[in-house]
């Protein structure tokens, strides 16, 4: 079998004095895509972000692609979304200038060449914002700045993609074309973890759902379908149209 893509095993990290990961056994096998689900707070982003090295582990191991993460290096296989922020920080750019920062890694000493500028388009084209190249960033609409921030994670052509909540406060016009994105790339072989708190328009995609809750795992296997996209943890709720009476959906795993 082949190398796992990912592998967590019993990772404890600390934000401040707070215990927020607290043996994480999380394994992504090539092509897979895992969801992971829980509430506010039970340490989704952190998980993530110990993967990428942005959160220091206290305890246990991670490997990228086999390597241990302390000695990755080939960040160009690695294609991540951070949770919803604005593409430039605040900092004036156009939407090619920040796809065309996720081409860097494959660049020799940040020199584009033909094939990364037609990388860059190809990624632009993807989510649908080619013919917004030109335009400032801080033009876009909250949905079209995370297709900006998917095709910056698309153009160095990564195999594995990383994305903290991509559909959160996004358009349904734009979920749509993320999810078709989405799709692409897996269709090609991709292997991606992603936060979500709704499966949504992803569901069909999702091969496996981890379920986190106060740091640990609290479910691993098939996405919770019997609950729906509406019952996911820290989303009980009653369906508007709902007979009267009926009471949250409650799912035991979840809540
Ligand atoms: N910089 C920080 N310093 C201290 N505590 C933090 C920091 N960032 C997050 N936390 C705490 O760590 C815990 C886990 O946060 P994390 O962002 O990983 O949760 P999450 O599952 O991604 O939540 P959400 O669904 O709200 O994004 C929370 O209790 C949060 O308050």
């Amino acid at each position: 079998m082949d190398e796992p893509v990912i592998t967590m095993r019993k990772v404890t990290a600390e934000l401040g004095a707070r215990p927020v990961l607290r043996g994480i056994d999380l394994t992504v096998g090539r092509g897979e895509v895992v969801a992971l689900l829980g509430a506010n707070g039970s340490g989704k982003s952190t998980a993530i972000r110990t993967i990428i090295g942005q959160v220091p582990v206290s305890g246990g191991t991670i490997e990228l692609f086999g390597t241990p993460r302390r000695s990755f290096r080939n960040w160009a296989r690695v294609g991540y979304v951070p949770q919803r922020t604005t593409a430039a920080g605040g900092v004036p750019a156009t939407v090619t200038e920040i796809v065309s920062s996720g081409r860097l890694s494959r660049t020799r000493f940040g020199v584009f060449r033909r094939g990364d500028r037609d990388a860059v388009r190809r990624a632009l084209e993807l989510v649908g914002m080619a013919d917004r190249a030109r335009d400032p960033v801080d033009a876009l609409s909250g949905g079209q700045h995370q297709r900006v921030l998917i095709a910056r994670a698309l153009a160095a052509g990564p195999e594995l993609l990383i994305m903290d909540e991509p559909m959160a406060g996004v358009d349904l016009a734009s979920q749509e074309v993320l999810a078709a994105t989405l799709r692409e790339q897996v269709a090609q072989g991709a292997t991606v973890l992603l936060v979500l708190h709704e499966l949504g328009p992803l569901e069909p995609l999702i091969d496996r759902a981890v379920v986190l809750r106060d740091g640990c795992v609290l479910h691993d296997g098939p996405p919770p379908k019997a609950v729906g996209q509406h019952a996911l943890p820290g989303h009980d709720h009653v369906h508007p149209h709902a007979p009267a009476g009926t009471g949250p959906i409650r799912t035991g795993l979840l809540s």
